[in-house]
């Protein structure tokens, strides 16, 4: 799939907050920004500042209390959920489905759609995330690094326009945290799809191409090598 950086998703002076016991809990307000086909972004702040609710946000999961989210699609502006096909989800504890092998966790996605060709393209991205000889391996038989390596297969099998990823690395160690990483942007921009993903790791973070920062209730968007080193992580 080719890159089409007018395919994005605008958020547009969005606010998220929360009532419990009565109380409001805000988030963040007043956020604008827009996600790019292609790019790649990484969230990130202090535990509890609003990250994955702004992934939920992002991907059209939930809807903000404020403002309004949107896919536009080579400039035509489209309700959100016409994004539900286009993209894919990793979390960080993988979710696979613990009763199918590696081969199958990827094709159901497919098969679920009616795809013809699913095991063939479950097999190539199986491969391409280096697990070609784990085809018939259950969740339970593989390690940690290769469950998150099953996910990325899975997420990137129907070709989406945007992959979202709540701390991907965050269960693996540091050898396989990069492992996972590297397969990760680089399947992203094989696929050009955009990669937006929630992270503590510094390292991480900083392989984004831009960084969206929560610090003291505002969420940054820094662009720039020198803007990064700005960025307290969590
Ligand atoms: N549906 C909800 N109802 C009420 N409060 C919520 C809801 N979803 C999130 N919150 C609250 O919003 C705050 C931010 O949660 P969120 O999971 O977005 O933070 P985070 O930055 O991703 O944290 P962490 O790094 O610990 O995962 C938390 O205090 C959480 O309890």
């Amino acid at each position: 799939m080719s890159i089409n950086p007018n395919n994005r998703i605008e958020l547009d002076k969005v606010g998220q907050s929360f009532t419990s016991n009565e109380h409001e809990v805000l988030l963040f307000q007043d956020l604008s920004i827009s996600l790019v086909q292609g790019e790649s972004y990484a969230i990130t702040g202090p535990s509890g500042s609003g990250k994955s609710s702004l992934l939920m946000l992002m991907s059209g999961l939930e809807l903000p209390s404020k403002g309004q989210v949107t896919y536009l699609q080579n400039t035509h502006k489209l309700p959100l959920s016409d994004l539900r096909g286009e993209i894919g989800f990793i979390f960080q504890q993988f979710h696979l489905l613990p009763e199918l092998d590696a081969l199958n966790n990827v094709a159901l996605p497919l098969k679920l759609r009616g795809q013809k060709g699913a095991e063939e393209k479950a097999k190539y991205w199986l491969t391409r995330v280096g697990l070609a000889q784990r085809l018939k391996h259950k969740p339970q038989q593989l390690s940690g690094g290769e469950q998150q390596r099953v996910a990325i297969a899975r997420a990137l099998v129907f070709e989406p326009k945007f992959i979202f990823a709540d701390e991907p690395t965050g269960n693996l160690d540091t050898k396989s945290a990069k492992e996972v990483a590297d397969i990760l942007f680089s399947c992203c921009l094989e696929n050009g799809a955009g990669l937006v993903m929630v992270t503590h790791s510094e390292t991480l973070a900083a392989r984004a191409q831009h960084i969206l920062a929560f610090k003291n209730g505002q969420c940054e968007l820094l662009e720039h090598e020198h803007d990064k080193g700005k960025v307290h992580y969590a």
